[in-house]
């Protein structure tokens, strides 16, 4: 049962982090990516990986839980469609990653979110690619160069609030 509410609060806290954009063409800026960090890493491979099908279930069933309360077929395979299915995959490896316990120290984390990101953007960008018929600079120039920034930043404060979560909870434990 604890389990279920939590892979649902997972879906969920993608879903208002989908709400929190910046209109950038053709792939806004959003707090997404920070979240199914977070989720991924506090949650493991499998409840990780579980809450972001969730997500996307979400979506395909018509709640508006994408970017700027998308939804639907349609959305997923549009031009910011392909970072949701990275979205998956970004918390399978963040989970994976915590699973093997890398999510206790900020050392070990940020490294492993990083590799967590780069496979979140592959499927986002070679779907903006094929939609839009570009050439490889001006898909990087609309899906990836604008984000960089901000997406490190999103990295560090995932591993500091996953890693600061545990240290919490030990310190009540004890
Ligand atoms: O339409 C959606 O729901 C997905 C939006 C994806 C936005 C991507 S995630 C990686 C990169 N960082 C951002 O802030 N925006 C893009």
């Amino acid at each position: 049962m604890w389990k279920a509410a939590l892979v649902l609060g997972g879906s969920l806290l993608v879903a208002i982090a989908a709400q929190i954009t910046v209109p950038f063409f053709p792939v806004p800026m959003t707090l997404q990516m920070l979240a199914v960090l977070v989720v991924g890493a506090a949650l493991g491979f499998r409840l990780g990986s579980l809450a972001l099908l969730a997500y996307v279930a979400e979506g395909l069933m018509g709640l508006p839980v994408f970017s700027k309360g998308g939804a639907g077929l349609a959305h997923l395979f549009g031009p910011s469609g392909g970072y949701i299915t990275g979205f998956v995959l970004a918390a399978a490896v963040a989970g994976w990653v915590a699973d093997r316990g890398w999510s206790q120290r900020l050392l070990t984390l940020i490294p492993g979110l990083a590799l967590a990101s780069i496979v979140l953007y592959i499927p986002g960008l070679l779907q903006l690619k094929v939609l839009s018929g570009a050439d490889w600079g001006q898909v990087w120039a609309w899906g990836a160069g604008p984000f960089l920034l901000g997406d490190s930043v999103k990295i560090v404060l995932a591993a500091l609030i996953v890693t600061g979560g545990w240290s919490a909870l030990r310190a009540r434990k004890r």
